[in-house]
């Protein structure tokens, strides 16, 4: 018998094009903390933003992303972690996709990314979307929950690097 079932398919979510399935989430951990498998495509990515609440963790499983964080770029391939520690962060992908797994701890991060995401069950990935996410709103969600956005320096990151 295997020591863990496989999660049910609701926990898989489509959030602004963003692929996340929940392998672990706060109730499941104690509260300890949230563990996500995402794939994350070129033009999805989120805009500058930092956890006041929780610590991320980034490790990458396929793909190449760079990632700002604390004033410095870092480029990260498969087997590569980063913890940015709450400092500002932000990442694009160098790869078309990247595959990604996070932990935010402690848990609860979930309540967000479901707030906007909508349950998804097929083995394939959506095609990606065809407008930009609405950040604006995105933002408001994660404010929330102590994740604050600079909505505004994400043309000026993405033009000007
Ligand atoms: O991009 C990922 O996460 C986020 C997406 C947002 O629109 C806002 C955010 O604050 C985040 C975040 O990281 O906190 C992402 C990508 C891949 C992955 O496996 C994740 O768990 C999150």
């Amino acid at each position: 018998m295997p020591a863990q079932t496989p999660p049910p398919l609701e926990r898989r979510y489509w959030c602004a094009g963003l692929y996340l399935n929940f392998l672990a989430e706060a109730p499941d951990t104690g509260g300890d903390f949230t563990l996500i498998e995402g794939v994350v495509r070129g033009g999805t990515e989120p805009p500058h933003h930092a956890h006041t609440y929780e610590d991320e963790a980034l490790l990458v499983l396929e793909g190449e992303l760079e990632v700002w964080y604390g004033g410095r770029h870092v480029r990260l391939g498969a087997g590569d972690c980063l913890m940015p520690r709450r400092q500002e962060h932000y990442f694009r992908c160098l790869t078309p996709q990247v595959r990604l797994l996070v932990k935010l701890s402690p848990g609860g991060l979930e309540r967000g990314f479901k707030a906007f995401g909508v349950p998804f069950s097929e083995s394939l990935l959506p095609p990606p979307p065809e407008r930009v996410p609405d950040f604006p709103e995105i933002a408001r969600i994660f404010g929330e929950l102590g994740v604050y956005f600079d909505v505004g320096t994400r043309t000026a990151i993405r033009s000007g690097e």
